[in-house]
């Protein structure tokens, strides 16, 4: 045999041998997976069911997870019209009760908010992407550290102290529309994209209120603005409640290592610049000049770090703790507030008589004169149809159309049905919040729904009117803050300018919701880039603004100065607390 055809033969048999390996290991696999369906068809590996609720269609081992990847509540709405208004499905290793009407949300969150009190665990989530046990307090489940961080942030975020600081939604929310202003008075451009805009607006009132921190949007702070937003962005992927997989089928966690990467890259990003906002604070608390301590001194870092002696608990609280509070106030309300605010500027831009009522509206509350308006309506908030507008748009964007998971502590009965303690149960907030036995026409925008013949609040809409934040003990804790955000941010847009729909009919917004929302596999609505026009109503009103936002500016300037102190200025107690608080970030963030 020639030395070519005796490479060739081995090789024939090398190749023949791999083949048999090959077709083996798949052989295999598939009689572990026949094995598998049939243990699954016998209800062997299949998780138990909820005995009187009924159960949706689902494929062995998968159970439903394929038929609710995308714009799940769609999906909760059809079947909860066949099947009934609550209804139990399987989710790979897990059972999940979602409640799908205004009525039935109110008695299993509402009614019964002491026993759904718990979030479940994800592994995306709570072990990839916070691999160091800190994630808000929204997704921590309910224990000790989760009272403390509450009653901490609680204290923050109620109207007492929102109220005191006031100023700051004052300012930003200025500080929002000046550019604008400019813009368009130099430029003589019309068409504005807000929603970047609008989650500027959020992210530097919360590092205000969290950091002490004023980030300029305009200028040098653009960059980090945006590598916040999109890391948070980002993570809303991983936080979807159906789209991961792996969540609920643990064997899947071992074939997914690139989106452990990523997850892990997210991660490190995300401590990056929390590290930098905490050691901004920090610095300053120990400064000796008073005018830079005071930048800081209301702050929430401030008040745990004891410079600032007001709140309760906030001393009990250890880092992890607070850097789980500071991570929520970052978090939580920046693509929410976002985006909720730009589809009610986009809505508006589809409805002139809105506008038209709303600035009647205001004049009827502040009088004609609008820069009293502008000036105060950050403190009173005294326009209820302005309040119905936020109302509405809350209620019909439904930015979580399915509410952050509640997980039960203790046994829950419901007409007739013991739903165990440990169950996972979806609130579908879309359904709850176009519920017609509720909200007559309920997919247009209309924010008289909320008020009388005179225009005012009704008494039954001071309470809960909508589930966009929630409901019962673990409803949104900066709901209160939120709008009170937009409801000033609406009234100077009304104030300043006519919103129409933008020149370009490409960029025109799409009204509903769901045909607007360009990731349907995230847990948030997230709006397509649309275009508003701004046509500035009264120039002279705009002069006087502008004219009385440059002396504001310059008075927050002189306040605010920032001047670094030099290491040799420290005094030994303010080195020996450097050094402690700089070991525990050492300590938990393993920078590369
Ligand atoms: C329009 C803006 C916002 C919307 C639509 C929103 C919505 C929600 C929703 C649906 C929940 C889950 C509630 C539940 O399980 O019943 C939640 C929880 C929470 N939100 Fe918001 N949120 C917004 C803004 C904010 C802001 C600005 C903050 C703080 C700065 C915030 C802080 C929290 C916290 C701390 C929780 C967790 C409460 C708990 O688990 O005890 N949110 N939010």
């Amino acid at each position: 045999m020639s030395f070519h055809s005796q490479v060739m033969t081995n090789f024939v048999v090398v190749h023949e041998s791999i083949d048999k390996t090959i077709l083996s290991i798949v052989g295999l696999l598939l009689v572990s997976l026949m094995f598998w369906i049939a243990l699954d068809l016998l209800g062997i590996t299949s998780p138990a069911h909820i005995k009187g609720l009924p159960l949706v269609p689902s494929y062995p081992i998968l159970g439903s997870l394929p038929l609710v990847k995308r714009n799940s509540f769609l999906k909760y709405c059809e079947w909860a019209s066949k099947y009934g208004e609550v209804f139990q499905m399987r989710l790979g290793t897990k059972i999940v009760i979602v409640a799908n009407s205004f009525q039935s949300i109110q008695e299993l969150w509402v009614k019964n908010g002491r026993a759904n009190n718990s979030r479940p665990q994800s592994y995306s989530f709570h072990e990839l992407l916070s691999q160091s046990k800190v994630y808000t307090v929204g997704t921590t489940p309910f224990s000790e550290t989760y009272l403390r961080k509450k009653k901490f942030l609680s204290y923050s975020l109620n109207k007492k102290s929102i109220d005191q600081r006031s100023d700051v939604i004052d300012i930003e929310t200025s500080n929002t529309i000046f550019p604008l202003f400019e813009q368009s008075l130099e430029t003589g451009t019309n068409d504005f994209e807000v929603l970047r805009i609008s989650q500027y607006f959020t992210l530097r009132t919360a590092l205000i209120f969290t950091y002490g921190y004023f980030m300029d949007t305009r200028l040098e702070g653009r960059k980090l603005a945006d590598e916040i937003i999109d890391v948070e962005n980002a993570i809303t992927g991983v936080r979807a409640h159906t789209s991961n997989w792996q969540d609920y089928l643990p064997i899947l966690r071992w074939l997914s290592p690139r989106r452990s990467k990523e997850v892990s890259e997210l991660r490190e990003r995300r401590s990056r610049y929390l590290q930098k906002f905490y050691e901004y604070t920090r610095q300053k608390l120990v400064d000796v000049s008073i005018h830079e301590r005071a930048a800081v001194q209301d702050c929430l870092v401030a008040r745990v770090l004891g410079s600032n002696k007001g709140g309760p608990a906030s001393n009990n609280l250890d880092l992890d703790e607070i850097t789980s509070v500071c991570l929520t106030m970052l978090s939580a309300g920046l693509d929410n507030t976002g985006f909720n605010f730009a589809y009610c500027i986009g809505q508006l831009s589809h409805d002139k008589n809105i506008q038209i009522t709303g600035l009647q509206q205001i004049k009827k509350c502040y009088g004609d004169n609008l820069q009293m308006a502008w000036n105060n309506c950050a403190y009173d908030m005294k326009c209820d149809y302005i309040k119905a507008i936020v109302k509405e748009t809350l209620r019909q964007y439904t930015v979580l159309p399915v509410s952050l998971p509640r997980e039960t502590t203790k046994d829950i009965s419901y007409r007739g049905t013991i739903i165990p303690a440990g169950t996972t149960m979806f609130m579908n907030s879309w359904a709850g919040n176009h519920d017609p036995k509720v909200f007559k026409r309920t997919h247009e925008f209309i924010p008289e729904r909320f008020l009388n013949e005179d225009l005012q609040l009704l008494e039954s809409c001071e309470g809960l009117t909508h589930f966009s934040f929630g409901a019962g003990t673990r409803m949104c804790t900066g709901s209160y803050l939120a709008f009170r955000e937009m409801y000033t941010l609406l009234c100077k847009f009304i104030i300043a300018f006519e919103i129409t729909l933008p020149e370009d009919p490409e960029m025109v917004m799409e009204r509903d919701p769901v045909k607007l929302n360009r990731s349907p596999e995230a847990i948030a609505f997230e709006p397509r880039p649309f275009k508003v026009g701004l046509r500035i109503r009264d120039q002279n009103l705009v002069l006087k603004l502008l004219d009385q936002y440059t002396s504001e500016k310059r008075f927050l300037n002189r306040r605010f100065t920032v001047a670094q102190k030099f290491e040799s200025e420290k005094t030994p107690e303010q080195k020996a607390l450097d050094t402690r608080i700089q070991k525990k970030w050492d300590a938990y963030l393993h920078f590369s």
